[in-house]
């Protein structure tokens, strides 16, 4: 029996000197088009219970509003109508999205010179019209039969991309197994989404792994995804692949089109007046110094409507990222979370707010920074893995960020993360404190470790009441907020009932903020 997927099959042509029969033909050769890959790949695919890629388009898409493109691009010599993406745009939640989906079924999703054409074709669509893009990924990367063609379209690939970077949003969903530039790409973009039990992503494969190191690993531990959610590669990871498509619409709602636009405004002006869930913010900090308490139960008080979308929740999750929306505008909220290592900063934690706050900045969404924070994590570990160096990218992307900045001091504000915690003097445009703030160098504990220890050394037996009555004395004059606010280096301190109606002022009044910078050929940001 004839293969309807190829089109150079003579059977059944339909008589073409006739407009019907021209039309017969346009359905032939859409038919053939629409799920193209192999038999046996279709097969595996569906016994899977995974959709084709044209559906996945059909998941994101609102209902009727796809448009394909390419769709009848065929490689020059290959006898089918076949490439492994599929390219468009329609409008998601009526906004205007350009997307491609990686077909598996068709060498795996790999790259060959018409996915390269049409990638690139859609990339510069997206930059001139100025839309967002989102990425269905589902690729083994470089099609090994294609060589140098493969690279080549790899590395174009990768300069038309450089387009979109920082100037329209760029969503991945990693919706498979995706191997080297499969995964290359898609770190380039601001945000990677993946389901957990069929997200697998790695340079190089297990089986490219075993004779080249000798190492033995599966995909899942070598790349599944949980494990890159903790590691910073992915940031979110869905339960299955609907629930993956609502986080990606979810996110597109905090983010403008491009750079040019704002956000949309969600309801603005609701709730003006103060509220019962305000007033529950003067019991949440414990009156224990070291009794935890979860940062989300702030977050979701402070902003509008308890709607908050968290960026990376698995990686470092001593501070907390994630979109919010104050009076309907959407908020970039970084928070230390003293649920997990009492909120201290590390490496890790830097790294993922640094990353972050470049995200808010790019898309002119504000910041608004929540503080705990007991301290820098020392340990040898910490200075080995060259924390100095990777820490330090968090200052640079706050001091560098133009977007209106506000910060709450809750309750902790030590030492260096004091500064790096959306200070003012690192350019903070408003920082507020609660009465419960303690501003310092460090914790009383470790205050009175240096510079009361040989004093509490010498006491003998006194040394304990010593070192007490210094703790006590520190913690009630010298660890307040009342120095930095004497001393104007914050702007005021306020009942935490204020907050959320606050917030809105200080952005209210910081909305037109511009921020003139001399300009430099690149940020050398310690990488
Ligand atoms: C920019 C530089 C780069 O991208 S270098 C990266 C080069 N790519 C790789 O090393 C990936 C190698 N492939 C794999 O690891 C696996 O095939 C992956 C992609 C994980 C899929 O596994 P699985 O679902 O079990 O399918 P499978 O192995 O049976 O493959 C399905 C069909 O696709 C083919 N395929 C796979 N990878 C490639 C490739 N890179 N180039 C060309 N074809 C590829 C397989 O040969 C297989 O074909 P067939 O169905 O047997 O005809």
């Amino acid at each position: 029996m004839a293969d309807v997927t190829d089109v150079s099959e003579k059977v059944d042509t339909p008589d073409l000197h006739t407009t019907a029969g021209k039309l017969a033909d346009l359905h032939r050769r859409l038919e053939a088009a629409k799920d193209p890959g192999s038999e046996r790949a279709r097969a595996r695919r569906d016994a899977k219970g995974l959709p084709s890629a044209r559906q996945r388009m059909h998941m994101l898409f609102d209902e009727g509003t796809f448009v394909e493109l390419d769709q009848l691009a065929k490689s020059p010599g290959d006898d089918k109508i076949k490439d492994g993406v599929v390219i468009g745009y329609g409008l998601v939640n009526g906004r205007k999205v350009a997307a491609f989906s990686h077909d598996q079924t068709v060498g795996a999703g790999t790259v060959g010179e018409m996915f390269g054409r049409k990638m690139v074709k859609l990339y510069d669509f997206a930059a001139t019209a100025g839309l967002p893009v989102v990425g269905i990924n589902d690729s083994g990367g470089a099609r090994i039969q294609d060589a140098a063609t493969s690279i080549a379209w790899y590395a174009e690939l990768g300069r038309h991309q450089d387009g979109l970077c920082g100037q329209v949003p760029q969503i991945s969903m990693i919706l498979g197994t995706c191997v080297g530039g499969a995964v290359y790409a898609p770190a380039n973009t601001d945000v990677l989404v993946g389901v957990e039990d069929n997200t697998y992503m790695f340079v190089t494969g297990p089986e490219v792994i075993r004779p080249t190191t000798g190492e033995t690993t599966s995909a899942e531990d070598l790349g599944g995804a949980v494990k890159q959610a903790t590691w910073g590669n992915l940031h979110h990871v869905a339960k299955d692949e609907q629930a993956a498509f609502d986080w990606v619409k979810r996110y597109l709602g905090f983010m403008p089109d491009s750079v040019h636009q704002r956000p949309p405004l969600v309801n603005p002006g609701i709730e003006p007046e103060l509220t019962d869930s305000d007033l529950s913010l003067e019991t949440i900090i414990p009156d224990a110094d070291n009794a935890g308490y979860d940062i989300h139960e702030v977050i979701l008080r402070v902003f509008d409507d308890g709607d908050f979308l968290e960026y990376a929740e698995l990686w470092a999750p001593n501070i907390v990222c994630g979109f919010a929306r104050s009076d309907g505008q959407s908020v970039g909220v970084v928070a230390n979370q003293p649920m997990h290592m009492a909120g201290t900063l590390d490496t890790q934690a830097s790294e993922k707010a640094a990353r972050f706050v470049r995200l808010c900045n790019s898309f002119n969404i504000p910041l608004v920074f929540l503080v705990d924070v007991p301290g820098i994590l020392p340990g040898v570990e910490e200075e080995k893995i060259g924390t100095i160096r990777r820490s330090g990218k968090f200052i640079f992307s706050y001091v560098e960020a133009a977007v209106p900045k506000v910060t709450i001091i809750l309750r902790k504000s030590y030492g260096g993360a004091w500064a790096v915690m959306g200070s003012k003097q690192l350019g903070a445009d408003f920082v507020f404190a609660w009465p419960t703030a303690r501003l310092a160098v460090m914790g009383a504990e470790g205050a009175a470790a240096i510079i009361k220890r040989r004093e509490i050394e010498e006491a003998g037996e006194n040394g304990p009441a010593i070192r007490q009555a210094f703790i006590d004395f520190y913690n009630q004059f010298m660890a307040t907020p009342w120095l930095a606010a004497e001393r104007g280096y914050i702007d005021g301190v306020i009942e935490p009932k204020d907050t959320r109606l606050l917030i809105r002022k200080c952005l209210r009044q910081l909305q037109d903020k511009e921020l003139q910078r001399v300009p430099r050929r690149t940020y050398l940001m310690p990488m």
